[in-house]
C-alpha cells in the first residue's frame, strides 16, 4: 500500500504561503486547516484564501474544516477547488447530507472525529464518504503530542468499512513524525497529515521523503 503524505500549512509561514506550498510539491496533498474560533479555539483562513490556493497549488488540496455549521459551508469549499473536503461529525447537524453535498460537487468527502468521539459514531457514514480522519490530537493547534490511544479506532474503521463492502482512505492528523508515522500505518492509516514535522525542517522535500521511508 502506498502511503499518502499531506503537509499541513498550519505550520507554514503564512507570510510566504505561495512559496511554502511549492516547497512541498512532492507531497500527495496539501492539508489546509480552516478554523473558525467556534468549533475550535483558533482562527485561520476562509473561503477566498482556499479558493486562491486551489488555483495556484501544484498539489491537490485536502481541506479540513474545523468549523461550526459545515452543513452550510462544506460544499462551498468543495466547489472552489478542494479535491477532498473534510468536515467534523461533531459539528454537523446532518452529517449524511453534508457528505452527499460534498460528493455532488465531484470532490472527495471525508468525515473527521475528535479524540473523544468513538469510531462507531461514523460507521453509518462509511458508504457515503471517501475518507475518515481520525484526530490524534485535540483539533485547534499544531505541534501537540501524538495520542496513540486513538490508533485502535483505525482498525475498527477498517473492519467496519470491509463489513459494509466499501474501501475508504483512513487519515490521521496530529503529532505525525518519522517516529509516530510507522505506528499510525501499522494501525491502518494510509494518509498522514504532518505539520511541524514537515514545515519545522528547512528542507521540506527531505522531510516528506523521510516520512515516506518511515511509513513504508
Ligand atoms: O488539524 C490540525 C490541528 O488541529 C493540524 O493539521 C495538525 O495539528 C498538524 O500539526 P502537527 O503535525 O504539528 O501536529
Amino acid at each position: 500500500m502506498s502511503i499518502r503524505i499531506a503537509p499541513s500549512i498550519l505550520s507554514a509561514d503564512f507570510g510566504r504561503l505561495e512559496s511554502e506550498i511549492f516547497e512541498v510539491a512532492s507531497a500527495d496533498f496539501i492539508h489546509v486547516d480552516v478554523m473558525d474560533n467556534h468549533f475550535v479555539p483558533n482562527l485561520t483562513i476562509g473561503l477566498p484564501v482556499v479558493e486562491r490556493l486551489a488555483q495556484i497549488s501544484p498539489v491537490p488540496l485536502d481541506v479540513h474544516l474545523m468549523i461550526a455549521d459545515p452543513d452550510r459551508w462544506a460544499a462551498k469549499y468543495a466547489e472552489v477547488g478542494a479535491a477532498s473536503c473534510t468536515y467534523h461529525f461533531e459539528a454537523a447537524n446532518n452529517p449524511l447530507q453534508v457528505a452527499r453535498d460534498i460528493r455532488s460537487t465531484g470532490s472527495r468527502a471525508a468525515v473527521a472525529i475528535k479524540p473523544g468521539t468513538p469510531a462507531e459514531a461514523v460507521f453509518d457514514l462509511l458508504t457515503e464518504v471517501d475518507m475518515v480522519l481520525v484526530m490524534t490530537v485535540e483539533p485547534g493547534f499544531g505541534g501537540q503530542e501524538f495520542m496513540r490511544e486513538m490508533l485502535p479506532k483505525l482498525g475498527a474503521l477498517r473492519k467496519a468499512a470491509a463489513d459494509a463492502g466499501t474501501d475508504i482512505w483512513l487519515e490521521v492528523d496530529g503529532g505525525i513524525s518519522v517516529e509516530t508515522a510507522p505506528e499510525a500505518v501499522a494501525a491502518g492509516a494510509d494518509t498522514l497529515v504532518a505539520g511541524s514535522s514537515v514545515f519545522g525542517h528547512l528542507d521540506r522535500a527531505a522531510a516528506i521523503a523521510n516520512l515516506r521511508v518511515a511509513a513504508r
